[in-house]
């Protein structure tokens, strides 16, 4: 049997003598609220010892309108009295019950007008109008197009009727412990042993705890964890680097020419510090005005040592991967970063001026296009993404370019991020003599569509709600 709480209980010790009660009696004579009464006669129905009876009521009132028409009559009612043989429309309309009573007779099929005369069909009465006016009733129609007009009003009263069960009723005379209840128990209870004489409370091992929110990691530095895990183990190595760095790997290594606009103060945050340019910056600028030794013929014009001296913030972590090709030009390399990367955008729910991206590059004697693709399919397949597929795209560094786009049922196809090939403009100044695979992808669009959410900013804020209900790894994984 389950256990009554002490309230249920005085509600059955008052229903003893009350019987079947209104929850609003009831709460004055257990000095409680109705719905305080309501909620523990639902539990004590739950358990068996009571019955609760909702009741709606409908109660029809009338709208300021509506009690001028029940003293004066509706205003097709006070027109149709002005209406006698030989009436003309101009004498009616001087009525002040015209408005809105004639489209009603007309609408009601009562007169005819013909010519400028307005005639009663034969038997044009309002009496049914009038009646449901007084007597209303739910299920007349007249009622109905009374209410659609605002003249009458329905309002709903609810009442709780209240009975004890008859096992609820043999509980209370068998007398029932109302005792206020004791939840602890002092030391001098305890030692005078006056403890004996309480009303201990007694467990409810039914009941659910409190909802506990174990400290995890964050949803978003476990998915980017789950990421480089992936990469990790496909074999590649993780590279780090610093935010803060030299135009000349930003953009210029990269074969982005100086007046490119993305290199602009606009896109790109500059910082007033310099760098000298590192060993070899010679074959970079020779690149860059004449196609150094290979048959490209650069972008010409000139090229501005201060301007790839300049520092930085980050606009893209491929700075890190060309750094690690200059350092590492024997195949094979297979390498990504994971790393925040800085842009002057406007910030909304799907931009941020400060965002990460998952950077990769492979190098080897044959690899090819063909495995670009079938990289970057592997691991959106393994971050959870079906349906993969690329379209043709262009980066100042990549030829081929691509974009990889993701599906998502509901939404469509998304966009990822960018890959390519590294164009020998790029690979030659630094003496690689070996195709380079390299990609660029967004890591919180990956976030943001594998929680669910429509606004990016949330993976920043100290959201407490957003943190406790994103479940942790182990809840992904059916654990607890
Ligand atoms: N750096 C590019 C992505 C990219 C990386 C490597 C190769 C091609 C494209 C971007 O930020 O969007």
């Amino acid at each position: 049997m389950a256990e009554l709480t002490q309230n249920e209980k005085r509600l059955l010790a008052t229903l003893e003598t009350e019987k079947r009660a209104d929850a609003g009696h009831l709460a004055a004579v257990m000095d409680a609220t109705p719905e305080a009464v309501v909620q523990w006669a639902h539990l004590a129905q739950d358990k068996g010892f009571a019955t609760v009876e909702r009741i709606v009521s409908t109660e029809f009132t009338l709208s300021d309108e509506g009690k001028e028409y029940a003293a004066n009559g509706l205003p097709e009612t006070q027109l149709l009295r002005n209406i006698l043989p030989g009436t003309m429309l101009d004498d009616l309309k001087k009525q002040p019950s015209f408005r809105i009573g004639f489209g009603q007779l007309r609408k009601k099929g009562l007169i005819k007008v013909e010519g400028s005369n307005v005639i009663k069909t034969p038997g044009a009465s309002t009496e049914g109008d009038e009646a449901a006016l007084k007597n209303p009733s739910l299920t007349d129609p007249k009622t109905k197009e009374l209410i659609k007009r605002g003249i009458l009003q329905l309002s709903e009263t609810v009442k709780y009727l209240i009975a004890a069960t008859p096992e609820g009723l043999a509980l209370a005379k068998k007398g029932l412990d109302l005792r206020e209840e004791t939840g602890t128990l002092t030391r001098e209870q305890i030692i005078s042993g006056s403890w004996k004489n309480t009303n201990l409370r007694r467990y409810d091992v039914t009941k659910l705890p409190k909802k506990a929110y174990p400290g995890k990691i964050h949803p978003y530095q476990r998915i980017i964890g789950e990421m480089r895990e992936i990469l990790l183990e496909m074999g590649f190595t993780e590279l780090y680097g610093e935010i803060v760095q030299q135009s000349f790997w930003n953009f210029d290594a990269l074969f982005q020419p100086q007046d490119h606009p993305a290199r602009e103060m606009q896109d790109t945050f500059y910082l007033k510090e310099t760098l000298p340019l590192p060993k070899g910056f010679e074959n970079v600028k020779a690149m860059h005005i004449s196609g150094g030794e290979t048959s490209s013929t650069g972008w010409g014009g000139v090229w501005k040592e201060e301007k790839a001296e300049q520092c930085v913030l980050r606009t893209h972590t491929t700075s890190l991967s060309i750094q690690h090709l200059a350092q590492n030009t024997r195949p094979p390399v297979k390498a990504f970063a994971v790393g925040r990367v800085y842009r002057r955008e406007t910030i909304d729910t799907t931009h941020l001026a400060e965002f990460e991206q998952l950077e990769g590059i492979v190098m080897d004697e044959n690899v090819s296009f063909a495995n670009l693709l079938g990289t970057l399919r592997e691991f959106y397949n393994r971050m959870g993404f079906e349906s993969v597929r690329f379209k043709p795209s262009y980066y100042p560094y990549t030829e081929p370019s691509l974009d990889a786009e993701v599906y998502i049922d509901g939404i469509g196809w998304i966009e990822m991020g960018g890959a390519g090939v590294f164009r020998e403009e790029v690979t030659a100044p630094l003496g690689i003599m070996y195709p380079v695979l390299a990609w660029g992808l967004g890591v919180s669009r990956i976030a943001m569509l594998r929680l669910g959410l429509k606004d990016l900013r949330l993976l920043h804020k100290s959201d407490v709600a957003f943190l406790r209900e994103t479940p942790s790894y182990r809840q992904m994984k059916g654990g607890i």
